[in-house]
């Protein structure tokens, strides 16, 4: 038997035969004489790569090597095999066809006297799968004369295949990710989790081919995500040419080892895309040297995992950060590299608090946008800006010395900036590396808290936020509240929300909504400025009247004296 069996190694079938009628015969042969399935994977060109047995009702693969041409491709390798009573393929078999990217499965269905009866063969569903199930079952045909051109079947395959990656939006030079999420949340939380992290995923300048939740309440600790799932992943990456997935739950080294190997796909969690995000942004040395940090800090424990988990981590997005030269470096030098770079960053506060304090002796007002991510802080910010250019057509630009034009008296200027949207759910080490990215906002006279109100978690938003001000000791600053997007908030649902909270309703985007927040930040203004250095209110009014061309806040702080120095003997 181990004979014959061995001899099936050197058997070839024509390229264009799924499997030859003769091969299919001895397959059944040997099959009904030792009761167990005989399978053979067989390459393109005919030949028999590996011979298999397994027992009466299954027939288990061991490792492939490594496969042809990438990830994007198939195999280049079918599977046939016998199924001793007739029965059709199992659920094990469709599921070797797409963890393998196998070309095709195949069975050979035996008749009860151990003959080749017919041949059930699933391959890959090219196209968009959406709910349907990721491969296709034709209809079972006779061994005899199997109606299937198989090399001209396989290309026509691989071109829809091909096809169907071109269908997406091109996005060479980017990274292109399928998001997934494992959770036991609602339907509506899991699907506002997603939105959330397709987001960062697009701050991060990736492309979002596909996005998977699967709800379930107990996570399998292999794989974080369930096999079945899995298998759907690796077909939809197939189908969308991705290189990346991302987690929206914190996988620990093993899973994400786990899971790399079995998609030889890139996996990161949300918390190093966010670090990644960081990463971008950050611009001053203190904010570099506390993503560096941070990022270190994320990658030592999962130093502990022998392979290349660590080349993995690193290679996140792009090759970002602390740069590809450090792959090599041991737990010993990261150690010793965070420890240098926290001396530094120690420096560099010190610094950084000096300037600052003389800084603070000559400085216009400023008013910083703080707020959840997508609450329209920068819309906010445009149209404010917007509405003081008016007629000039030209944008506030927070430092240019020529907006002095507008004739503020005295010459003063309000400056608003701009944030990085907060998030939940931040780790210490991240909102270190945070606080350095909103370095500014401790310079900040007012903040300007904007919450999205027609997010039905707002409230938890606001709870982040505020969460995040507390951490960074900015919780006492003064502060408004401005409810955004008040033109998609159903009216009772405002009412109640402005009955609940002292805040502002606007809709950044239609400037005709400002005016009373205006007010409101006008009033707050006002208390910044000492009462020696007031201008009285009728020669404001006046200094104001005709000269300004120019929108509400403009009007608003032009009616005011902001004088540029010692207004900070703040309340
Ligand atoms: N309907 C409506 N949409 C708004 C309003 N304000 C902002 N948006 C939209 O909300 C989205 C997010 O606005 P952004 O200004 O980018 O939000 P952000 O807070 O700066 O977001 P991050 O920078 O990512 O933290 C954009 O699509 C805006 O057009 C509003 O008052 N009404
Ligand atoms: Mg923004």
């Amino acid at each position: 038997m181990r004979k014959r069996l061995e001899n099936l190694t050197r058997r070839r079938c024509a390229p264009e035969d799924i499997v030859s009628p003769d091969l299919a015969r001895d397959l059944a042969r040997l099959s009904q004489e030792s009761g167990r399935q005989v399978g053979l994977m067989l390459a393109r060109d005919g030949s028999v790569e590996m011979v298999l047995v397994g027992d009466p009702r299954s027939i288990y693969i061991p490792d492939l090597p490594k496969s042809r041409g990438g990830r994007w491709r198939l195999r280049g390798l079918r599977f046939v095999h016998t199924h001793l009573k007739g029965e059709p393929l199992s659920q094990d078999d469709l599921m070797d066809l797409v963890f393998l990217r196998l070309d095709c499965v195949a069975a050979v269905r035996m008749d009860a006297h151990g003959g080749a009866r017919d041949l059930e063969v699933a391959h890959i569903f090219p196209g968009n799968t959406g709910d349907r199930p990721a491969w296709e079952i034709l209809p079972v045909m006779p061994c005899a004369e199997p109606q299937l051109h198989f090399s001209r079947f396989i290309q026509s395959l691989e071109e829809e295949l091909e096809r169907s990656r071109r269908a997406l939006p091109a996005a060479s030079a980017k990274d292109r990710a399928i998001l997934v999420s494992v959770t036991d949340l609602d339907r509506d939380e899991a699907a506002a989790s997603m939105q959330e992290l397709v987001e960062l995923a697009q701050s991060a300048g990736i492309t979002v081919a596909d996005t998977l939740i699967q709800r379930q309440r107990q996570s399998n600790p292999r794989y974080l995500i369930g096999k079945g799932k899995l298998g759907e992943i690796i077909v939809r990456a197939l189908q969308c040419g991705v290189d990346l997935l991302i987690f929206d739950q914190d996988l620990n080294p093993s899973q994400v080892r786990a899971i790399t190997d079995i998609t030889e796909l890139r996996v990161i969690d949300r918390t190093q895309l966010i670090l990644d995000i960081f990463a971008q942004r950050a611009q001053s040395r203190e904010g570099k040297l506390q993503v560096e940090i941070a990022q270190l800090k994320y990658l030592l424990p999962r130093l502990g995992v022998k392979d290349d988990a660590l080349s993995r981590l690193r290679g996140g997005i792009g090759m970002r950060g602390p740069g590809e030269t450090k792959l090599e470096i041991n737990r010993r030098r990261i150690k010793d590299r965070i420890a240098h770079l926290e001396r530094q960053l120690d420096q560099v506060k010190k610094n950084r608090s000096q300037r600052r304090s003389k800084r603070l002796r000559n400085q216009v007002p400023i008013l910083s946008i703080v707020g959840y991510t997508n609450a329209g802080k920068s819309t906010l910010l445009n149209t404010l800006t917007h509405s003081r250019v008016g007629a000039e057509d030209r944008l506030f630009a927070t430092l240019d010395p020529t907006s002095r034009r507008l004739r503020f008296p005295r010459d003063m200027e309000v400056i608003v900036t701009d944030t990085v949207g907060f998030i939940r759910d931040l780790p210490q080490d991240l909102l270190d590396a945070f606080s350095a990215t909103l370095e500014e906002l401790h310079d900040a006279d007012i903040l300007l808290h904007v919450v999205d109100v027609s997010n039905p978690h707002y409230e938890e938003h606001m709870e982040s936020v505020e969460k995040v001000l507390k951490r960074l000791n900015l919780d006492r600053k003064p502060s408004v509240l401005v409810f955004n997007k008040m033109d998609r908030t159903p009216a009772p649902v405002l009412a109640r929300a402005l009955r609940r909270y002292d805040a502002v309703a606007i809709s950044a985007i239609d400037r005709s909504t400002l005016e009373p927040l205006v007010e409101v930040l006008e009033r707050k203004v006002e208390r910044f400025i000492l009462p020696q250095e007031a201008v009285a209110p009728e020669e404001r009014v006046q200094e104001d009247s005709g000269e300004l061309e120019a929108g509400p806040l403009c009007q608003a702080l032009g009616a005011n004296p902001l004088h540029g120095t010692g207004h900070r003997s703040l309340p």
